[in-house]
């Protein structure tokens, strides 16, 4: 397998990241548009072949190309991609870019829009994959990316607001998880012991969800004991219209 990853920013480094955990350093090739400090590193530490010219990763033949590059220059750097073989699949991960504007640039190719997300870092990804009609089996694909975490192929349509929930939902647990830090903290608990507390109880609350396919507001019900002390936070969630704000943020990434 050889996989050719173009944009070493955040997304693209926990794409490596997480395929470093599974592939050969060897299968992989990393491209940017000026060496950076994570490239150095992987390159020094993993002795995996970072180059400048997208030239070098059209020449390796890759099974994959994953762009993660910023959105408004994506389609450019597709441009440098016209003499790429017609068995490679493009996995773009530019927020934005649809399917007809990549087949546009690159006529028949075989494109999957993809949204990653950054706990694809550690395997734990969760990864919204709409096709191109050019892609008549799904399997290379998923069995690829299922490497990083859970597949869930989408329609283009869906796409969009699929990867709003996925790829920008990482962010907003995470300011979820440092109020909690701050409210632990601000009782007494350390700053550490805090965060792990509240890493562990959203990995544990997000795994009984999804192992058990129970609704969230019935996984709810089961811990607000009557006359207890849980219902008066969620009463003050509700008064803070925390479901609402949530929708919001949903909305405003999405748009
Ligand atoms: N961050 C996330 O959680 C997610 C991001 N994405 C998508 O991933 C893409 C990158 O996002 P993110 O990693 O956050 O952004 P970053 O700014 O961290 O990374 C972008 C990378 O692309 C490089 N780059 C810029 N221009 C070019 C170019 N012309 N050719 C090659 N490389 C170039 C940058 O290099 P340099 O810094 O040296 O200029 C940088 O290494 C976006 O399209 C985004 O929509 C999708 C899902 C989740
Ligand atoms: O913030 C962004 O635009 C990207 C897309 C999804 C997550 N990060």
């Amino acid at each position: 397998m050889k996989v050719g990853i173009i944009g070493i920013g955040h997304m693209g480094q926990a794409i490596i990241d997480g395929l470093l955990n599974t592939m050969k350093s060897e299968e992989l090739i990393l491209s940017n548009h000026r060496i950076n400090d994570a490239m150095t590193t992987y390159q020094e530490e993993h002795q995996i072949e970072v180059v400048t010219d997208n030239q070098s990763v059209i020449n390796a033949n890759p099974d994959f190309v994953i762009f993660t590059t910023p959105a408004p220059v994506t389609l450019a750097v597709m441009q440098e991609f016209k003499t790429l073989s017609a068995q490679t699949v493009i996995l773009s991960a530019a927020a934005g870019i649809s399917l007809a504007e990549i087949n546009a640039i690159l006529p028949e190719q075989p494109v999957a829009l993809l949204m990653p997300n950054t706990p694809v870092a550690v395997n734990h990804g969760t990864l919204g994959v709409a096709l191109n009609e050019y892609i008549t089996d799904s399997e290379p694909i998923e069995s690829f990316l299922q490497q990083l975490g859970d597949v869930f192929i989408t329609s283009e349509r869906e796409f969009g607001i699929f990867g709003t929930v996925t790829g920008c939902g990482p962010a907003f647990v995470d300011v979820f998880m440092a109020a909690l830090g701050d409210a632990a903290v601000k009782n007494g608990l350390n700053r550490e012991l805090a965060y792990q507390a509240a890493a562990s109880m959203v990995k544990g609350s997000a795994s009984l969800m999804q192992e058990t396919n129970i609704a969230p507001d019935v996984l709810k019900d089961q811990v607000t004991t009557p006359g207890g002390s849980t219902i008066r936070g969620v009463v003050a969630l509700e008064q803070h219209a925390f479901r609402a704000a949530v929708i919001d943020a949903v909305e405003a990434s999405n748009g």
